[in-house]
């Protein structure tokens, strides 16, 4: 077939040298509708450039599969680059060996045994949730992101990093730390939209590039918080012994970490060892803490927030969990294991539906190291491809009425769309490698609330307005009312 060249791909008009630079200096609204309203507008792709610096914005299913599935273009994209400063080569930024050597190191601490191990620690977090939730039910609303990202910060962190917020943390700290979080996607994109503040000398001097440099200070100071606790913690030490023991004596395989009698190398111990064994430094350590942190909260805060709006807004939806929930418990109020979690079939269509909706990482970049051709376009190296992953789960072609709320879809074992137009973790060699965490985070905490409240509608999900980020953030809070569930 006949191939286009870049020039030929649809795209805004520019403007001599500088191209589209100046589309992009406007507020973080305007800009996420910008790029949505380009996404409307063209069917399969456009193109974007930034004085000599090209971009082309995909979402047909085919060109996503063509970008994502092969280990060749695994270099992130141009936009990475400004989170650098902040995540450095931790596993999501890092590409070639480094991040090769650091998936090997962190795979063990997702497997199956260890899932199982913080299923207990997720559940007790469920409990204290749910009894946070207690609180607003006489309340008219309650606004969703402050107890749900409570919730999911205590979760990774007691979790993955074995290191419990006390609730003087919680409070003072934690709350701290989701703001600065907020602060710096909002600074992010404030710099990556103003061409004149690339050079890292003029961005330093500005007033959002100090404000940037106090946001990262603090979390810096959170993170280093969170590794000496677990650092000195009786049990690490432990643990860590035991395991270098046992290398010592038997032969060493993969699984030497997973298990200690019953006890289980959390993935800061799995660091800590490689750490002994000179595999990782404690900067290393620093930027996967950092890495874990973020993608280990921010994502699944995201998507329960508008998972709840959106059961709230759909009542036979929430009866039907409800139903399975009593399926699968009768009248016990025992907390849910992992068998029970496999069982909600219902509720995992209705996250599912959720996250192709409204999925938190709306965007992926990849810098192409060498020419590729989508379909009939001719990209040249050097270009940077961003996958739309909200206007991929959103094409007509693909769903049927794409921008419903319509679990059932999921029920099917044969989807009748392309398998790439369906992608909230990614796919391929740089897939999410917390999936199956979030996953069970997410069943265990609609559960628990669902068995006991009711969800009644105020924010309607087609009133959500988005700012740009990396995460898909809304530009008001999301309300729901939490009522006490009779039967
Ligand atoms: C609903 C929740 C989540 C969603 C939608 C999500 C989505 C994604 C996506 C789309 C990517 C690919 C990013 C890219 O290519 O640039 C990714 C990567 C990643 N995610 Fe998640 N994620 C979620 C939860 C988590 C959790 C709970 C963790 C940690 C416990 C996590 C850790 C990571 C890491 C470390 C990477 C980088 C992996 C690599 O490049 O090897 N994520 N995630």
């Amino acid at each position: 077939c006949k191939h286009e060249s870049f020039e030929k791909i649809p795209g805004p008009p520019g403007i001599p040298f500088l191209e589209n630079a100046l589309d992009f200096a406007i507020d973080p609204v305007k800009l996420f509708n910008y790029f949505r309203n380009l996404a409307l507008n063209n069917k399969d792709l456009f193109k974007v450039k930034i004085g000599p610096k090209k971009f082309v914005i995909i979402y047909n299913p085919e060109d996503v599969e063509t970008l994502i599935s092969g280990t060749k273009h695994n270099s992130k994209g141009f936009l990475y680059g400004f989170m650098k400063i902040w995540l450095k080569d931790g596993l999501l930024l890092s590409d070639g060996q480094k991040w090769h050597t650091r998936r090997k190191i962190l795979t063990p601490a997702f497997h199956f045994n260890i899932l199982r191990h913080f299923n207990s620690i997720l559940v007790e977090n469920c409990w204290k949730f749910v009894k946070r939730l207690e609180m607003e039910l006489d309340k008219p609303k309650t606004e969703l992101s402050t107890v749900i990202t409570e919730f999911t910060l205590n979760s990774i962190c007691e979790t993955a990093m074995g290191t419990k917020l006390d609730e003087e943390t919680t409070d003072g700290m934690g709350k701290k730390y989701k703001n600065a979080i907020f602060k710096m996607g909002r600074y992010i994109v404030y710099r990556a939209s103003r061409i004149w503040m690339y050079p890292t000398f003029i961005f330093d001097i500005t007033i959002v590039g100090r404000k940037q440099k106090r946001v990262l200070d603090l979390m810096s100071s959170f993170r280093d918080n969170v590794i000496d606790k677990r650092r000195e913690s009786a049990e690490c030490k432990k643990l860590l012994l035991e395991a270098t023991a046992k290398a010592d004596t038997a032969a060493a395989n993969d699984d030497i970490y997973l298990t200690r009698g019953k006890k289980k190398l959390a993935m800061l111990d799995l660091l800590l060892q490689a750490e002994k064994e000179g595999k990782i430094d404690a900067k290393g350590i620093g930027e996967e803490v950092d890495t874990f942190m973020f993608e280990g909260h921010d994502t699944t805060s995201t998507a329960l927030q508008m998972i709840f709006m959106l059961l709230a807004n759909n009542v036979d939806s929430q009866d039907k969990i409800v139903d399975e929930c009593d399926r699968i418990f009768g009248s016990s109020d025992r907390s849910a294991t992992m068998d029970d979690l496999t069982q909600m079939k219902y509720l995992e269509c209705c996250i599912k539906e959720g996250l192709r909706l409204f999925p938190p990482v709306f965007f992926i970049q990849r810098m192409l190291t060498e020419p590729m051709k989508f379909r009939e376009h001719e990209v040249p190296a050097g270009t940077d491809c961003t996958v739309f992953i909200l206007d991929l789960h959103r094409r007509a072609d693909q769903f049927d009425e794409p921008h419903s709320f319509k679990p059932e879809r999921f029920l099917t074992d044969c989807p009748s769309w392309h398998p790439y137009s369906y992608i909230p973790f990614s796919a391929g060699p740089r897939n999410c490698i917390g999936q199956k965490f979030a996953m069970m985070e997410m069943k265990l905490a609609i559960s628990s609330v669902l068995r006991r409240y009711k969800l009644l509608p105020v924010t309607k999900p087609d009133d959500v307005v988005f700012i740009t980020d990396f995460i898909l953030r809304p530009s008001h809070p999301i309300y729901v009312k939490f009522a006490r569930r009779q039967d």
